[in-house]
């Protein structure tokens, strides 16, 4: 992939995307699974395509990467022409992940994620660290996981070594298709959180198909919401389309309760968490209790020697010893910086806690959650996005659905 187009910021290390009038029939079809499709995805954001089933979603990702080739028009990465490179080595730069990380059986959990590295002729230690450093940035243990297979794995474990896999050899863009779609809500929502604290790290070009649109919300700059044919109904940033949708049928697929969606855009990271003293295993305890008392905290979290946090110990139980336990409670209300006020309050209604422990990159500590503090960030007004910031996405002979008067023009 050629380096020559500028980057929109110093930190984005993704490549523009653009479509430009590209269609997909397929044979004996009647009509086109994408019918002139013009979409501008910019450099370092995720863009989310939802729509009914059937719209095209899967068909636009895959001419992306050429998985499927287009029967019309232009992709343009970086500002290099894909549609005619050879597609082998187009798919070495764009990772891919796919519903339950698509990964190979037979294949270690390091021999999966080192294969595109590989082919590009690393050597081994290159690989082996690569493998170590991606599988730390997905929150597994290296010395665990690196000798498994697939099947030794949760469904969790197995899609975040698909996203380990799929950034391997660094690609500016990210390809997705229902990438969390075969996890349970909680292990869902845990990756989702993940994946938001590594775009935050890496600022990839990411384009996710999703059919949950609460996934869209939460995880998108941007919403492509296509009708068939891969028509571009709205694209624009989520808060507008929750706020002004373009016709009765993005309003029919967002579906009830836009009013609570809203929960969704507002993520940890932007509320003031509250510290906590924190303490090491084996400390002695009443020490710990005095830093405690002196910077006017009740909360007190043991990390481990990683940041992690291992316990949350009321002073009570706390007392009982004469230094600090070094057991993980499994069951901590732990919530990503990434992660949306709504799932912090999930996670606070299952532990009854009324707070939550929250955890940045690498589940390190970043400090503590209340439940008065998600409240009050409710009542905040929704941010404002410019309109005029959307990026462009339209379909052949239909006016731009990107104006000042934002993509609702078109229908309204
Ligand atoms: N290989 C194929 N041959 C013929 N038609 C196809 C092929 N693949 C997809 N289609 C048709 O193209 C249209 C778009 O399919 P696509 O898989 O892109 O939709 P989608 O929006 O991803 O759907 P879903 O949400 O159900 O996965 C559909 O009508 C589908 O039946």
């Amino acid at each position: 992939m050629s380096d020559s187009a500028p980057r929109t910021a110093s930190s984005v290390t993704g490549a523009r995307i653009l479509l430009e009038n590209v269609s997909k029939r397929y044979p004996g079809q009647a009509r086109a699974a994408v019918d002139g499709l013009t979409l501008e995805i910019p450099a370092g954001s995720t863009v989310m395509l939802v729509g009914p089933s059937g719209c095209g979603k899967t068909t636009t990702l895959k001419m992306i990467n050429r998985l499927i080739e287009p029967s019309e028009g232009r992709i343009v990465i970086d500002g290099q022409d894909v549609t005619s490179m050879n597609g082998d080595e187009l798919r070495r730069g764009i990772g891919y992940v796919i519903q339950a990380g698509g990964l190979f059986p037979h294949m270690s959990v390091a021999t999966n994620i080192g294969m595109v590295p590989k082919m590009l002729g690393w050597d081994r230690a290159r690989i082996a660290a690569r493998v170590d450093e991606l599988l730390e940035l997905v929150s597994l243990d290296p010395a665990v996981y690196r000798d498994r297979h697939p099947r030794e794995l949760s469904g969790g474990q197995q899609q975040r070594v698909g996203v380990a896999r799929a950034l391997a050899a660094d690609p500016p863009v990210l390809l997705m298709d229902e990438p969390f779609g075969a996890v349970d809500p909680i292990t869902r929502q845990r990756l989702q959180d993940e994946l938001i604290n590594i775009q935050h790290e890496l600022q990839k070009t990411i384009v996710c198909v999703t059919h949950d649109f609460d996934e869209a919300v939460k995880l998108g700059d941007w919403i492509a919401v296509f009708d068939e044919g891969a028509r571009v109904v709205q694209y624009d940033a989520p808060e507008r389309i929750l706020a002004e949708p373009a016709d009765e049928f993005v309003e029919d697929f967002i579906g009830t309760g836009a009013g609570l969606k809203q929960l969704t855009l507002t993520r940890v990271r932007e509320v003031d968490l509250v510290p906590a003293v924190t303490a090491r295993p084996g400390e002695d305890v009443q020490a710990v209790l005095a830093r405690g008392e002196q910077a006017g905290t009740r909360d007190v979290v043991v990390l481990d020697d990683r940041d992690r946090p291992l316990s949350w110990p009321a002073r009570r139980q706390l007392e009982r010893f004469s230094t600090v336990p070094g057991e993980r409670n499994e069951r901590l209300p732990l919530v990503g910086t990434g992660a949306t006020l709504n799932d912090a309050l999930d996670t606070m209604l299952v532990s009854s806690t009324g707070a939550a422990l929250v955890v940045g990159p690498r589940d390190r500590f970043e400090g503590v959650i209340y439940v008065e503090t998600v409240m009050a960030a409710i009542t905040e007004a929704r941010r404002a996005v410019d309109p005029e910031d959307a990026p462009l996405g339209h379909n052949t002979g239909e006016m731009p659905t990107v104006s000042p008067a934002g993509p609702g023009g078109e229908g309204r």
